[in-house]
């Protein structure tokens, strides 16, 4: 997928930013001066606001922007939506897929609408878990479904290149509500993002 750049950024904290960033290279033994590094805090004070862009959407607002009066109640599932986020203590990316089901209830959404719903919470600092909580809460609310599952797979960097160093170690969450929690139909949730459509 291809991320737009933000148009405009905030003059302010990109100022702040790039600030902190030069005293960060400065301490970490390196020149801010040198060329290449020259205009390396303003691309990390750009990149960190872009990758935490999801302060500033409101994820209720975007399923709300396409919500449509519609009687289908099977399960609707998008799954592999790639995410990437930031893990709130180490601010080290952690990235993977997310596996978001619903059973409507009256109402349908636009199905780009739970991939940016994805990436609403993705781009925070974040804990998985939280996150995956709060995409089912945001899609629960919303459309007031008859259920929501999710189901987030991820590799943390923080655990690869540091710390353990563990590099192939997958961290999975889910969260249900509504009829997920009842066993069969979540089980064939798991089982429908477990097939591949080859
Ligand atoms: N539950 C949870 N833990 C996470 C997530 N991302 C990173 N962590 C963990 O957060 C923990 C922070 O632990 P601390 O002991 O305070 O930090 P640390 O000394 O850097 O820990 P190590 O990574 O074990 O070296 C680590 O165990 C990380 O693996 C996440 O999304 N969810
Ligand atoms: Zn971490």
């Amino acid at each position: 997928m291809a991320y737009k750049k933000i148009e405009s950024y905030d003059e302010a904290v990109t100022g702040g930013l790039m600030e902190s960033y030069r005293k960060s290279i400065e301490l970490l033994g390196e020149n801010p001066d040198r060329e290449g590094l020259e205009k390396t805090p303003e691309r990390v004070a750009k990149a960190m606001q872009f990758l935490t862009q999801g302060y500033q959407q409101d994820a209720r607002a975007i399923l709300n922007s396409a919500k449509f009066k519609e009687s289908y109640s099977e399960m609707v599932i998008v799954k592999d939506i790639e995410l990437y986020s930031l893990c709130e203590h180490h601010m080290l990316p952690f990235f993977g897929k997310a596996h978001v089901a619903y059973i409507p209830n009256g109402h349908i959404t636009g199905l780009s609408k739970i991939a940016r719903v994805v990436d609403v919470y993705a781009r925070r600092l974040q804990v998985q878990e939280r996150m995956t909580h709060e995409i089912l809460e945001a899609i629960q609310e919303s459309l007031q479904p008859q259920g929501v599952a999710v189901v987030i797979e991820a590799q943390h960097l923080c655990m690869m290149m540091r710390g353990v160093q563990k590099q192939n170690s997958v961290t999975t969450t889910s969260a249900f509500s509504g009829q997920f929690e009842d066993g069969r139909t979540r089980e064939e949730f798991l089982k429908l993002i477990r097939n591949k459509l080859s």
